[in-house]
This record gives structure tokens, C-alpha cells and sequence, in this order.
């Protein structure tokens, strides 16, 4: 279990992460979700310990994080937004620099990383150089080097960003595995979709300050399942329904041009930190 309790981070007098109390259960699939420099990244970097926070703490399993207890920080892995492997390492040598930082046996290094290079459809690249990898590939990479020393929670920042639609959902299938198999995930992503997809709790996280957590499909109930999309002089104007029969007594009685269709986390989110972005 993950506890972040109190959090805050200043970069300065810039107060990046305001308060942050938040649970994160065994096993459950979290997506911090929020707009460019809400402070997602600055909240992973706590979490990883790459940033001390100015107040609160981190507990992982009921014990307090710091960067002198290594045992508990083994517990954790992260893949950071940009990609951090030398470009001249081929798949094995990164994962086998990776197993050696942490003194692991060899033997054990190439047994692990097998499983994972196969677990993730890399093994036929093996012996290929970073720097003639994909970037979809790159990123999975990464995924295998940070599962590596068998952490218990995977802190993901972005995980998919700037990946074509085909190796997004690959990722998203590996993502779902692990987390079937009860790695505890943390994810920071700018795709509703896959937020709606993958994780059975989100959160909205808006100028440093976690606005609501819920299910993704219970956000969606409050706001109304249906929404009815009206083409307005000045722009789309959503409507937003529980009953699918009034959504269609809308849609009839609207001289706009509509169209009906189901309400998304991307609606909920928008409705919410975009109404709030909009106002400033
Ligand atoms: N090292 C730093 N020094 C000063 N300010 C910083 C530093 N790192 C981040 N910030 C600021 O803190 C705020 C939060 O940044 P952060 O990277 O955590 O946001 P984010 O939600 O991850 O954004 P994005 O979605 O764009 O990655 C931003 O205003 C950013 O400019």
C-alpha cells in the first residue's frame, strides 16, 4: 500500500504538489491524471525519491520512505518520462547493467531478463542497439529494466506518450498483465482513454492540488452516461444524461444538429479541470 500523506513540494517559492493525501491499495491500478504542469511528474519524483518533498510523507506498506532505506525503496521502480538507457547498450547489456547496479546474480540477471524480454515480445531484439530501437519499443524496454528487481509497485510517468495507436495498445495489454499478476501500478497519463481503460482508480490533479479520486466508471454515472453532442454557432456544446431516454427526447427536440453517444472520462475530466483552466 502506498500512503502520501501531506505532500507537498516547492521548487523555490513555487509550490509544484500542494498537500497531497492519497491511498493507493495492493495491487490497484491508479491514474494521476491533470494538465500540463499540474505536478504529476514532481508527485512520481517523490514517490521514486528523486525529489525530497518540502513537507509530508511517503509510507509505502505502513513504513516511512526515505532514500537511506534501500530495502523498502527496492520495493518500488519507475519509468521517468524520458528515455534514460545509452544509446550504444544492446537490450541485454541495459538489463544486465541494470542487475548488476543492484548486485544481482548473473545467472539470475539472464534468466529475468529473458522472461521479460519474452513477456514483452522484445526477445527478438536482444542483441539491437538502443539507438535502433522504436520509441514504442524503448519504452517497453524500460518496462522490462524496471521490473527487472522484482519491485511490488511500478510508478509509470507517461508510459505511452508519443506512441502510434498499435504499440499504445500493446502497452496497455503488458500494463494489464502486470497488474493481473498484483503489481500495484501508479500511472501519469495525458489519455483519458487509456486511464479509462487501465485503471481502477483516477484522480484529477489540477495546479498541484488532487482535486477527486474515483473509479473512472462511477465519475461517469455522476456526470450522466449519455451525452448529446450539439453543434452550436459557436462550437460543440455537450449535454450530459442519465436516462437514455431523455438524451433522445433531447436529441429529437433540438433544432441544432446533434448526435448521442456514451459519455467518456474525457467528458468528466474536461467538465471539470477544463472548466477550471477556462475560468483563469
Ligand atoms: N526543477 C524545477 N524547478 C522549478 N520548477 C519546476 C521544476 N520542475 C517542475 N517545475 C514546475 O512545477 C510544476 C509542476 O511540474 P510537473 O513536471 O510536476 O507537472 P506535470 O503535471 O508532470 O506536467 P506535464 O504533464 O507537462 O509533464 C510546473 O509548473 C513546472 O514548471
Amino acid at each position: 500500500m502506498i500512503e502520501l500523506r501531506n505532500l507537498s513540494k516547492k521548487y523555490d517559492h513555487f509550490l509544484a504538489v500542494d498537500n497531497l493525501n492519497l491511498t493507493i491499495e495492493t495491487g490497484e491500478f491508479f491514474g494521476l491524471l491533470g494538465p500540463n504542469g499540474a505536478g504529476k511528474t514532481t508527485t512520481i519524483g517523490m514517490l521514486s525519491t528523486l525529489l525530497l518533498p518540502t513537507e509530508g510523507e511517503v509510507l509505502i506498506d505502513g513504513e516511512k520512505l526515505n532514500r537511506q532505506n534501500n530495502q523498502l525503496k527496492r520495493k518500488l521502480s519507475v519509468v521517468t518520462q524520458e528515455y534514460s538507457m545509452r544509446q550504444d547498450m544492446t537490450m541485454d547489456e541495459v538489463m544486465e547493467y541494470q542487475g548488476r547496479l543492484y548486485y544481482m546474480p548473473l545467472k539470475k540477471i539472464r534468466e529475468r531478463s529473458e522472461e521479460l524480454l519474452e513477456f514483452c515480445g522484445l526477445i527478438d531484439f536482444r542483441k539491437r542497439t538502443v539507438r535502433k530501437l522504436s520509441g514504442g519499443m524503448k519504452r517497453k524496454l524500460m518496462v522490462c529494466r524496471a521490473l527487472l528487481t522484482e519491485p511490488e509497485i511500478l510508478l509509470l510517468d507517461e508510459p505511452t506518450a508519443g506512441m502510434d495507436a498499435l504499440a499504445r495498445r500493446q502497452m496497455w495489454n503488458l500494463l494489464k498483465q502486470l497488474n493481473q499478476q498484483k503489481l500495484t501500478i501508479l500511472l501519469t497519463t495525458h489519455y483519458m482513454e487509456e486511464a479509462e481503460t487501465l485503471c481502477d482508480r483516477v484522480g484529477f490533479m489540477c495546479d498541484g492540488v488532487l482535486e477527486e479520486t474515483d473509479a473512472p466508471r462511477s465519475m461517469i454515472e455522476m456526470l450522466g452516461r449519455y451525452t448529446v453532442d450539439e453543434v452550436c454557432p459557436g462550437g460543440m456544446k455537450n449535454h450530459y444524461f442519465h436516462r437514455k431516454e431523455e438524451a433522445i427526447q433531447f436529441l429529437s427536440d433540438c433544432p441544432q444538429e446533434t448526435s448521442l453517444r456514451s459519455t467518456t472520462l474525457e467528458d468528466v475530466f474536461l467538465e471539470k479541470v477544463g472548466r477550471q483552466l477556462e475560468r483563469k
